[in-house]
């Protein structure tokens, strides 16, 4: 007897991507009702550290009891000279995709393939899915704003005065969103990067051959880009594939029955409610002493509870902040001087833990779309302090488009440098209401709180447009299940 269809996902490895993916595949698996299992290709990360976290979220997910079956990929060789990450990861990818086709054949006649969802980095997969004549869709973990962007690169090379965005004067148009300043541009697409620019590009481009496009959002919080690619307004004279806004899609992690409450959370305990501000940069977040000073002496100043998650410099070759060392980073008497409304926690924190607490009442976020996310669902706003990646594009959008977040102000001259005095302004104005955005921005995050909840609810945006995708995937006419 042939055994029911699958869905194949390829998630990237980072905690960030693969439990992302994960989730998203879950609640497909869950809104499939049986219709069809999840088969999960694995590939192997390309440090260990990766590699480990990926193992142990294979392990525990495969023991869940889920009808998922994880598949490992063999290993490939490491591209060498590549200019930056992003075009590791092109390289990588495009190695990888023989072994993908012959895994993907591997599962017929027994289970018949009715989707390919690759991450939003691994388009070159593409053509592994047109080979096999398998429909091909995309996991967008990145927010719809960042989306629209990419599938306007083409466009707005038109607006460039010089090899990136670093002279252009003028707002870019980023269909749905207010007018970008090109200082709000994410750093992934500045002129010392220019090669990254074609390697979105060119993700961009073939996004567009994608029968779908699963994003990590909803219609609520980003109606206007949704509407704005749906429309065509990205891509002119092109239909877009089919938007699936699904969020959001948080991964919580599941707690040991014994587990003692972590550290920082009992520490919040203590604490009034939403009387403290969590400063926490994401996975790859770390800052210079010069900057950790200013970070410092900003708190000290403002006069406010805070959760400080302070991690040291990576390690020389990877992107990976270590555990601090606050006698060395931090000022001499800085904790002696903030000892009681205070904590400095110097490795990986429980994020989420923290976000729902009732002490906590405003986030100062590198803006990854995780964080922000978790941040939205919990109710907490936000001061953007973005690094990386598509993350200044996220801040002006949460700032300038939805409005639960207060701007801070950096010196990209100087590496993006925030002193200190800002610092203290922005955490004033957002714990104290001090400013109009500050005092616009709680309300407005306990609006998308209640919204996120809604969306992922029976009969929510969220849940119907998963509904919608499962219908698509079994190719059922609506309603017909
Ligand atoms: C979107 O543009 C870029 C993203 C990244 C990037 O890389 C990355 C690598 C890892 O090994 C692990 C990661 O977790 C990770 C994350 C990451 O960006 C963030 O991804 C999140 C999902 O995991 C989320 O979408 C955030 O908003 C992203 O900022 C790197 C990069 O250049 C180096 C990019 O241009
Ligand atoms: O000390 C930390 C730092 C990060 N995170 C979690 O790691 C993820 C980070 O993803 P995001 O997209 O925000 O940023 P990235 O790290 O991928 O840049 C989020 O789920 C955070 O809750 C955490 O739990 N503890």
């Amino acid at each position: 007897m042939a055994s029911r269809p699958t869905v194949v996902l390829i998630p990237r490895w980072g905690s960030g991507h693969f439990m992302s993916a994960l989730e998203a595949g879950k609640k497909l698996l869950a809104t499939g009702d049986g219709a069809f299992s999840l088969t999960v290709l694995v590939m192997h990360a390309p440090t260990q550290e990766k590699a480990s976290e990926v193992e142990g979220h294979v392990r525990r997910e495969a023991a869940s009891g889920l009808d998922i079956r994880f598949l490992q990929l063999p290993a490939v060789e490491h591209p060498t000279d590549c200019v930056d990450q992003v075009e590791f990861v092109f390289r990588y990818i495009q190695l990888h995709a023989p072994n993908v086709k012959a895994a993907i054949d591997g599962l017929a006649p027994s289970s018949r393939v009715v989707a390919v969802v690759v991450d939003f980095f691994f388009t070159a997969l593409f053509d592994v899915a047109h080979e096999l004549a398998v429909p091909a869709y995309v996991y967008f973990t990145s927010p719809a704003a960042f989306l629209a962007l990419m599938l306007r690169l083409p466009a707005l090379r038109e607006d460039m005065t010089g090899p990136g965005f670093e002279n252009t004067e003028r707002a870019l148009d980023v269909p749905g969103l207010p007018p970008v300043p090109p200082s709000c541009m994410p750093v992934c697409l500045v002129k010392s990067r220019i090669q990254n620019y074609d390697t979105f590009e060119y993700h961009g481009r073939r996004f567009m051959e994608a029968r779908g496009i699963i994003v990590n959002t909803t219609v609520e919080l980003e109606a206007s880009v949704l509407a704005a690619i749906a429309d065509g307004r990205c891509v002119p004279g092109r239909p877009a594939p089919a938007l699936h806004a699904i969020g959001p899609v948080i991964w919580f992690e599941p707690k040991d029955d014994d587990q003692r409450r972590h550290e920082c959370a009992r520490w919040l305990d203590a604490q009034p409610p939403a009387s403290v501000v969590l400063l926490c940069f994401g996975s790859m977040g770390s800052h210079d002493t010069a900057q950790v000073r200013e970070i410092a002496a900003g708190l000290e100043r403002s006069g406010h509870r805070f959760l400080w998650v302070l991690r040291g410099p990576p390690v020389a070759g990877t992107r990976f902040p270590t555990d601090a060392n606050l006698d060395e980073l931090l000022p001499e008497g800085f904790l002696e001087a903030t000892a009681g409304r205070g904590l400095v926690w110097p490795t990986w924190a429980p994020q989420r833990e923290i976000l729902s607490h009732a002490a906590v009442g405003g986030f100062v976020t590198h803006c990854g779309w995780n964080s922000v996310l978790e941040s939205l669902w919990f109710g907490v706003p936000m001061v953007p302090w973005p690094l990386y990646g598509e993350q200044h594009l996220n801040a002006f959008e949460l700032v300038a488009g939805v409005g639960v977040a207060v701007a801070l102000e950096m010196d990209r001259k100087k590496g993006f440098f925030v002193e200190a005095a800002e610092l203290e302004r922005a955490v004033r104005n957002l714990m104290d209401g001090a400013s109009e955005e500050g005092r616009k921005a709680r309300p407005k995050v306990s609006e998308s709180s209640a919204e996120f909840r809604r969306a992922v609810g029976d009969g929510g945006s969220s849940c119907a447009a998963l509904q919608r995708l499962v219908d698509e995937i079994l190719e059922l006419p609506d309603g017909r299940r």
